[in-house]
């Protein structure tokens, strides 16, 4: 959007301005309400029609689609354009996409009692972050929006969920905060006058920030603020910039509800602290792919393998968990417990995914009560859900057929501390449920001020007046027969119109037969219609009782909203109940349906050697369920040791580390894990560095952002980290990439002791192993049975051979001379730096016995392969073992090392020099197999013409 177009449809536009003083009274209000809100984009109700005049019509027929008419008045012709307001809501969102602030100003008196002018007031602004209205929100989804503030050098963060009331405040350091926001996720963002920017800037991170009013970010302001939502509230937040977010935040939540007070749903204000959860920043999050999956068109991610919530409270509270997996030991083994039995459990989750399937949102529904807002629909789907509660009590006690009493009677069941707090705070609310069933109709329409949302025998007063009503309707339908009997006109009709009301009609053949009492009222063509001095009182008294009671219904509403609406905070705490039972019943359920195992959990006061990463069998969550034969792999990491991972593109490394850290995201965030056993630590935070050319999806392919990302590790990782580095220093040249990893290396093994999965192509990182202590090498490779190469999956100890791409070059067909020279070269290579160690190659890599293969009972850490023994002596029978150590012996006799006796050598040496020199230059550590395979063959096709 043009900047200019913004300024001109938001606030007053030029053309309302210009004619200000000669303005009719409704345009008068029109500027009014534009003046006051400056940022935004009036809507102004007219009847049934939202409308905007001049520059802002212009915009809102452009980016509506809607025809631009004119407005024509004694004082000029003003541009016009309008939007229905029964169908306004996608319009609103084209408005909200093109980056507008919409305020709508509506009629707020009847339009029919108003004398002269109707009144009108700004009732809403609707923002990406402050949307309340269902048809604008996507279901199951938190919308945010937050405020930093700056103070005394901490940075504090508020933010608040209008729809739903929630509220979260803490505070940090700038970074520590720019993790928080990227967790929040808010789709605004508001920002006082000393609030930090953050980097990557917000648009990177997909919200829309502006500065606000920086009063409402002042100490006094925002504590005045905030004492209607809590009291003393200087000391309640653990710093001062907490309290001037906090404020801010409900000063424009408020602002934006149309400036009516405090929002009396926002009765929970939680402040946290970021290290009481699993910190996981944007780029852990990103490339763990927990919401987003990187890959082009694909839609997978950990939430959605974990998601089999049945209600949108379930499925917010298992994102909320998801974004903040715990760092409590025993909160998070609790957690288990309660998955642990439901997963045992069929009948009672299967009852309760029943049950919770046709609960509605509760949350944005009591937000919407309290707001005033919600209808006599809200209403009933409210007290719909309030019935199940009882339901899912007797389901959690073992109700349907599993229930067993032990011997004073008291119920087995639930049998975990959890599910039975849990089945404690599910309030039965009977007294709000009782309400809602005696007062409000079975099947009310939207419409709350046309009657018919009331049910019978609530009011006394209400039912003698519906009795008039249908007594008065009920003669006039009776008089058809007896006005004909009086009068012996068999034609004699009675009928209904809006001009004249009710009437007797009489064709013009019987009019001689009209008795004196009849009033002529209409002539038509060949009949005249009359009334009668009684029919006339009756019509009196039937509209009389229809409109009362249509008013009377109205203000009965309202009193039961209200009363509805007084016990927000019990029906809140009965959402949050509803949403951890359906968060950890969809745990359960893909447990269960998955084959995952609760993992053991190891307290991180134990620091001895055993207290790390333990796990067997382990599966990455996602990718088993596109994989049709996945291969689990072990994984053992010491507590603070660096796993150097080698081996081929695409043999398994990236998804290997990744189902590691996923399984402790897992069990933190109270879930099972897909493995056959699993014995974690606690970490507090989750680091990964994927390598830059990952990063394309994501449009962030820059060396820089790949260093920026590593120093913030190499700053903050510690003793309870887990890092994941994926190919670092890929982006830049080879020589400088691989000194970077080394030291990366180095400096987290030496210096934080984080547990670390490394991946790399970096072969020479895998000598760290003769040097530190706790680093180790692991490596993937690969199999060929009757020429065809299969990449095993299979971690396996040791490091893999530096020529790799060369084999799988020539495993993929590339012919002999071609792949003989190649090694011949990477050799040299290797002599020259002095590295050419038979080490380096696939039969040397080694293993230990029982070693990290799928099914083994070894929990060592597994050694570096210097002095390890190779994989033909592990004596295992497994035949994928077999196959992987025919092909290492294989290797062995083709590749040899050092001065090894290559068949077609004689071959490579007579090859034109321009070829080989070309071959030398060959940055085989940066080419994917495919360009290496590429380049091969063009070579290859050259030497075939020279030769
Ligand atoms: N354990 C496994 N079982 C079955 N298939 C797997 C396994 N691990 C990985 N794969 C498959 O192999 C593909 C490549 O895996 P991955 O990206 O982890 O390889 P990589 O070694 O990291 O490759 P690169 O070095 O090119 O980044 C995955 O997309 C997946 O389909």
């Amino acid at each position: 959007m043009e900047p200019a177009d913004r300024e001109t449809a938001t606030g007053l536009p030029p053309g309302i301005a210009a004619a200000r003083e000669a303005l009719t009274p409704m345009l008068s209000q029109y500027a009014d309400l534009c003046a006051a809100h400056g940022d935004a984009l009036v809507l102004f109700q007219v009847g049934d029609f939202y409308e905007a005049f001049c520059e802002a019509a212009e915009t809102v027929a452009r980016v509506c689609e809607v025809t631009l008419t004119e407005r024509s008045d004694s004082t000029g012709d003003y541009p016009m354009a309008g939007i229905p307001i029964d169908n306004a809501a996608p319009y609103l969102e084209s408005l909200l996409d093109a980056g507008y602030r919409v305020a709508l100003g509506d009629q707020v008196e009847d339009a029919e009692q108003a004398s002269g002018l109707v009144d009108r007031a700004v009732t809403e602004v609707i923002t990406p972050g402050t949307v309340v209205e269902d048809d604008l929100l996507e279901s199951g989804t938190t919308n945010y929006v937050a405020a930093v503030a700056e103070s005394d050098g901490v940075v504090g963060l508020a933010a608040v969920d209008v729809s739903t009331g929630e509220c979260l405040v803490t505070s940090g350091d700038a970074d520590a905060v720019a993790g928080e926001l990227d967790r929040v996720a808010p789709a605004e963002l508001i920002a006082g006058p000393a609030a930090p920017a953050f980097e990557p800037s917000d648009a990177e991170r997909g919200w829309e920030t502006h500065e606000y009013d920086a009063d409402a970010f002042d100490r006094r302001t925002a504590t005045e603020r905030l004492e209607p939502y809590l009291p003393a509230p200087e000391r309640r937040f653990e710093a001062d910039a907490e309290l001037r977010a906090a404020g801010a935040v409900l000063a424009y939540a408020e602002y934006t509800q149309g400036d009516d007070g405090p929002l009396s749903y926002v009765t929970r204000i939680r402040r946290y602290d970021p290290r009481d959860r699993l910190r996981l920043d944007a780029a852990a999050q990103r490339s763990l792919e927990l919401f987003e999956n990187r890959g082009l068109g694909a839609s997978d991610t950990l939430f959605d393998a974990l998601d089999e919530t049945n209600c949108a409270l379930g499925r917010r509270c298992l994102e909320r968990w998801l974004r903040r997996p715990l760092v409590d030991a025993d909160a998070i083994r609790s957690r288990h417990d309660a998955v642990g039995e439901l997963a045992d459990r069929s009948l009672a989750r299967e009852g309760v995914a029943d049950a919770l399937a046709t609960a509605y949102d509760l949350e944005r529904l009591v937000s919407r009560v309290s707001r005033g807002r919600a209808d006599a629909r809200d209403l009933r789907s409210l007290g719909r859900t309030l019935a199940i509660v009882p339901e899912l009590k007797a389901t959690l006690a073992g109700a349907n057929g599993e229930s067993e009493t032990e011997g004073d009677g008291d119920p087995e069941y639930p049998r975990t501390d959890h599910l039975g707090d849990l089945r404690d705070r599910l309030d039965e609310l009977t007294g709000v449920r009782e309400l809602i069933d005696a007062a409000v109709a079975t099947d009310p329409p939207q419409e709350i001020t046309e009657g018919g949302v009331i049910r019978e025998g609530f009011d006394d007063d209400l039912d003698d007046l519906r009795a008039t009503e249908r007594e008065g309707r009920q003669w006039v339908a009776d008089l058809e027969a007896s006005e004909r009997e009086r009068t012996g006109i068999d034609s004699l009709s009675v009928g209904h119109n809006q001009v004249h009301g009710y009437y007797i009609e009489v064709t013009d053949a019987n009019a001689d037969r009209v008795p004196d009492d009849y009033r002529r009222r209409q002539t038509l063509k060949n009949s005249e219609r009359y009334v009668t001095p009684e029919l006339k009182e009756r019509e009196e008294a039937i509209v009389g009782a229809a409109e009362r009671a249509d008013a009377m219904e109205y203000e009965l509403f309202v009193d039961v909203r209200e009363r509805v609406a007084s016990e927000t905070e019990r029906i809140q705490a009965l959402a949050d109940a509803l949403a951890e039972l359906d968060a950890l019943a969809s745990l359960a359920t893909v447990a269960v349906e998955h084959d995952y195992v609760r993992p053991e959990l190891r307290d991180s006061s134990e620091t001895d050697a055993d207290a790390g990463i333990a796990i067997e069998g382990g599966r990455h969550p996602v990718v088993e369920r596109t994989e049709a034969s996945f291969v689990p792999n072990d994984a053992d990491l010491p507590r603070g040791s660096v796993a150097v991972i080698t081996g081929p593109n695409m043999s398994g490394k990236s998804t290997y580390m990744r189902s590691v850290a996923l399984a402790v995201v897992l069990a933190q965030t109270g879930s099972f894990v897909p493995a056959q056993a699993a014995s974690l630590p606690v970490f507090d935070r989750v680091f990964t560095r994927v390598g830059a050319s990952d990063d394309i999806a994501g449009g962030q392919s820059t060396f820089m952002r790949e260093m920026s990302e590593l120093t913030e590790i190499l700053h903050d990782a510690g003793p309870d980290s887990l890092v994941l580095l994926d190919e670092v220093g890929r982006g830049t040249a080879t020589t400088d990439g691989r000194a970077i990893a080394r030291a990366a290396a180095e400096f987290l093994h030496d210096e934080l002791g984080a547990t670390a999965l490394f991946a790399t192509h970096y072969h020479e990182l895998t000598d760290l192993a003769d040097e530190r202590e706790r680093v180790f090498n692991l490596h993937f490779t690969a199999t060929r049975e009757d020429g065809d190469v299969t990449f095993l999956h299979r971690i396996v100890p040791g490091a893999s051979s530096s020529s790799y791409g060369v084999e799988v070059a020539e495993l993929a067909g590339v012919p002999g001379p071609v792949v003989d020279r190649a090694r011949d070269l990477v050799a040299e290579e290797g002599d020259r730096r002095g590295e050419s160690e038979p080490a380096e190659t696939p039969a040397d890599d080694p293993a230990v016995e029982g070693a990290s293969s799928s099914g083994s009972s070894s929990r060592e850490p597994l050694n570096d392969g210097n002095e390890g023994s190779t994989e033909t002596e592990d004596g295992t029978d497994d035949p994928e073992d077999a196959s992987l150590r025919e092909f290492l012996a294989e290797e062995a006799s083709a590749g040899g090392g050092e001065g090894g006796d290559h068949a077609d050598g004689a071959a490579a040496a007579d090859a034109p020099p321009d070829l080989i020199a070309e071959l030398r230059s060959l940055d085989l550590a940066r080419m994917t197999p495919i360009e290496a395979l590429n380049a091969l063959h063009d070579l290859q096709s050259r030497a075939d013409d020279d030769a």
